[in-house]
């Protein structure tokens, strides 16, 4: 079958369609319960970044940077953390879970996510044990594996006109799990004996049991079902889903996006094609732009960043609490303003606040620490200042690049090229995490506080580019998404299906729509 059949009936029929369903009991336990994902993966990221503060984990592990630390008068200030081994601690499980997303997929194809749910939170738990024990990260590593299932299994299971609020909960939980981890190490800061650190570690026990006792109570999506052959069953669910014996419509249209995403083969290949160029960019740039907004430098290493500034070690764990504190207050009103407000808009504000926030940052760092990097002792003032920029920049964040980071590609594409351009987001988060985990502090060392300028012009370009060229998603059922790349003003060139009377460009087909042949004349 070509590829403009495939749009087609990605792009659906009756636009303005309104499937009959409500918000059942099964979609919002469900969410709930896929959200339990975001919790492990949230608490990994909060968690490092404040042992890694801690003497009582430096001292044995990291000695080197320890004694660096503790010369608090004659080292560079923007240099004290600076050892890749350290970072290496933080970063190398976002490098194998840009491997693991990638077999995540396959995995999920093939035994469904909720099997794979289960299977993943048994890992984690495994890996957390073997955390607070040993201070061995790999089988850690290994849980990540359905971290990409999860965002996706969310936008799958809620009626789209609150998808949104659904999806956003992802984050949400993510925000929750870093926040809580900030508590538990600001409590085991405090531990005598230099041991606090693994219960910090195996803190992590906690949501993956969680996830495990969730699971057990999910179901799989009709989607998932209709992929392995169980037509009944997948009906059967979406009425339950949905809440209403009358399904009809929306179940043959996920019918025939499954009949053709079967018969159009592999994902992969197909998200090369011309016809999927816009959504192929997007799986790539949002999750890389998101990376690149600097969060995770806050993220990961705010109690070492504000260490770096002078803090005390509890200050400085105590101020990594309230930047997360203030990431779940404001993911929140994402959770209820995508949907009102629609993604773009957020997006605008979003960059632009962290736009200017980085710049104060910047600024206020430069003037303090200058560029030799020299040892002072902070304001209070200047040091409230700091904190406030940084909460600024994080609020912005949270209920912009955050959410929407995973909302976004998770809402476009179509079923043909799902699988694999969610392997591209997810990858492409990771490996980004990754990399921003593994130099910022060598990158602090070298370009000392010209790195949040960095960030800032980032945040620049981040913002144009959705201004330029991401259309706004807000209440556009997922099988009917084609249709805001047809209508753009520059992807239309790439999607055009034959229904429209235009012609799209499978291989071998030589035919070009009316706009393009018009460009060849000039
Ligand atoms: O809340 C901040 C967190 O959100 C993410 O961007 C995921 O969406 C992480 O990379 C980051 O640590």
């Amino acid at each position: 079958m070509g590829g403009g059949s495939v749009a087609a009936v990605g792009g659906g029929g009756g636009d303005g369609k309104d499937y009959p369903g409500k918000v059942t009991k099964y979609v919002t336990f469900t969410a709930l319960s896929a959200a339990a994902g975001g919790l492990i993966f949230g608490y990994d990221i909060g968690i490092s970044g404040g042992v890694t503060s801690m003497a009582g984990f430096l001292k044995p592990f990291f000695p080197a940077v320890y004694r660096k630390e503790e010369l608090h008068h004659s080292a560079n200030q923007y240099c004290k953390f600076d050892s890749q081994i350290l970072t290496l601690f933080t970063s190398s499980l976002y490098l194998a879970a840009t491997f693991a997303s990638f077999v995540g997929s396959k995995l999920s194809n093939k035994y469904g996510r909720k099997v794979l749910m289960t299977w993943g939170g048994l890992i984690f738990l495994v890996g957390a044990i073997f955390n607070a024990a040993a201070v061995h990260i790999s089988m850690l590593i290994l849980g990540r594996i359905l971290l990409g299932t999860v965002p996706l299994y969310l936008s799958e299971m809620s009626p789209h006109k609150s998808r949104g609020k659904f999806n956003v909960l992802f984050q949400l939980s993510i925000t929750l799990g870093i926040f809580a981890a900030n508590l538990v190490n600001y409590g085991t800061g405090f531990i005598h004996g230099g041991w606090g650190w693994r219960i910090s570690l195996g803190g992590a026990a906690v949501p993956a049991i969680m996830m495990m006792a969730l699971s057990w109570f999910l179901f799989d999506t009709p989607t998932s079902l209709l992929e392995r052959g169980k037509k009944d069953e997948a009906k059967a669910q979406l009425q339950r889903v949905r809440g209403v014996a009358n399904v009809d419509l929306e179940f043959n249209d996920i019918m025939n996006a499954s009949e053709a995403s079967k018969s159009v083969g592999n994902p992969w290949s197909n998200l090369l094609k011309r016809q999927y160029r816009p959504q192929f960019i997007m799986s790539f740039m949002i999750p890389f732009l998101q990376q690149f907004t600097g969060i995770n430098v806050v993220m990961f290493y705010a109690p070492v960043l504000f260490k770096t500034l002078g803090f005390g070690s509890s200050a400085s764990l105590a101020s990594a609490v309230i930047t997360g504190l203030v990431n779940v207050g404001a993911t929140f009103i994402s959770v209820f303003g995508t949907d009102i407000w629609g993604r773009r808009p957020l997006f605008f504000v979003g960059g632009g606040i962290m736009f200017v926030f980085q710049g104060v940052l910047a600024a206020l760092i430069g003037s303090q620490f200058g560029y030799s990097g020299q040892a002072i002792d902070l304001s209070k003032g200047i040091a409230v200042l700091i904190v406030m920029c940084i909460c600024a920049f994080v609020a912005a964040f949270a209920f912009s690049w955050g959410p929407l980071g995973w909302l976004v590609p998770s809402e476009i594409f179509p079923l043909e090229i799902r699988s694999a351009a969610q392997c591209v987001t997810v990858g492409t988060n990771m490996i980004f995490t990754f990399l921003i985990a593994q130099v910022f502090l060598k990158m602090l060392c070298s370009m000392k506080f010209y790195l949040f300028v960095f960030f800032a012009v980032f945040e620049l370009v981040m913002t144009v580019f959705v201004f330029a060229l991401l259309p706004e998603t807000k209440n556009i059922p997922i099988e009917e998404m084609t249709k805001i790349w047809r209508d753009h003003w520059y992807w239309k060139r790439f999607v055009v299906d034959k229904d429209d009377g235009k012609y799209s460009r499978g291989e071998g087909d030589l035919e070009m729509n009316l706009g393009e042949l018009k460009a060849l004349d000039h």
